[in-house]
């Protein structure tokens, strides 16, 4: 055996929120909030095995699995591998669970088998493991697992990420309500719209365009103006009936803005110097408390990079 077949590499992928408000499927925000840790070594079979305390351990059922035979199955590659998921990163919530443990994953093994795959032929494989989750390959919070920061899929064929610089200090508060919902994800993507009007469209690529200027420019009322959605988290609503009254309360109180972390139910706040947060903070706790449910605050900051994880 050559001396790799006794490696055993380790990465971590941390949570993210994608979407953004109208960025559906092509934005995502990485954040330090929670990580998964995946190790992946060989094993004396000629399979797939999944070690999880929390997560399927059928591999084709686990991300983490699935990108790692679509890997295997792609490159020709005969092994047995054990891949162990240490999980981090609350399932169900909004905060890409289910895609940290595919990134970390297809890091993992990019390393321990000397791939040499590039990043966007990571967030290609590590998106297809997201079938196991919710049924399609969305390639946004996974491209986050892979990149850090903010990200946006330029392209899905081939698979394009572009990381946007982010040039505005934020504080990220994310409020994640106590609630668990079976297959989450998969439902809430059936009922998103299959089609919008022309105008619909024009209102919402003018305010991805603006959200990203804002970004980009450090400009926080175009941050705000831009990150508002009328057709995902519109179509979404029942799943976090707590939602707007949340969102109004907090720009009440100065935040620049907020949204639904990925298909929710956490909200992601961006929150900065000029927000008053004590008071926002006491405004989010009368609204779920009106609404009967119990959540939990995370402060967490943006995850700028990977390389060394
Ligand atoms: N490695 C994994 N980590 C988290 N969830 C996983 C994993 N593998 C499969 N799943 C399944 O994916 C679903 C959670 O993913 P999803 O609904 O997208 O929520 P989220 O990504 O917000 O955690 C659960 O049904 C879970 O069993
Ligand atoms: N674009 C996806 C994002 C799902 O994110 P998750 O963290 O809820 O898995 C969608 O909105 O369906």
């Amino acid at each position: 055996m050559n001396e790799s077949y006794y490696m055993e590499v380790t990465k971590k992928s941390y949570s993210s929120s994608a979407n953004l408000g109208p960025g559906y499927d092509i934005l995502s925000l990485g954040h330090k909030a929670f990580f998964d840790s995946v190790t992946v070594k060989h094993n004396n079979s000629n399979g797939v095995k999944i070690i999880s305390n929390s997560t399927p351990e059928e591999p084709d059922k686990n991300t983490a699995g699935l990108s790692i035979l679509k890997i295997m199955e792609d490159k020709g590659i005969k092994t047995g591998l054990d891949i162990t998921i240490k999980k981090g990163v609350p399932i169900g919530l909004g905060l890409g669970s289910s895609g940290a443990s595919s990134s970390a994953a297809v890091r993992s093994v990019n390393e321990l088998l000397d791939l040499g795959m590039g990043k966007d032929e990571m967030v290609y494989y590590s998106m297809y493991g997201e079938i196991a989750a919710c049924g399609s390959a969305h390639p946004d919070n996974v491209s986050s697992g892979i990149y850090g920061g903010l990200t946006l899929i330029s392209s899905t064929s081939p698979v394009k990420v572009k990381k946007i610089d982010i040039n505005y200090n934020f504080n990220l508060v994310l409020v994640i309500p106590d609630i668990s919902m079976k297959n989450k994800t998969r439902y809430a993507r059936s009922i998103v719209p299959q089609s919008i009007k022309m105008e619909e469209h024009i209102v919402h690529t003018s305010r991805i365009s603006t959200m990203l200027y804002g970004f980009m420019k450090g400009d926080r009322d175009a941050i705000r103006e831009g990150m508002n959605d009328d057709i995902v988290e519109r179509s979404r609503e029942a799943m976090f009936p707590f939602y707007r009254d949340i969102k109004e309360k907090v720009i009440n109180r100065n935040a620049v803005s907020a949204c639904i972390s990925g298909a929710g139910p956490t909200m992601l706040i961006f929150a900065d110097d000029k927000t008053r947060k004590d008071e926002m903070l006491g405004d989010i706790k009368n609204v779920m408390g009106s609404y009967n449910t119990d959540y939990s605050i995370r402060e967490t900051g943006i995850l700028e990079g990977l390389d060394d994880q």
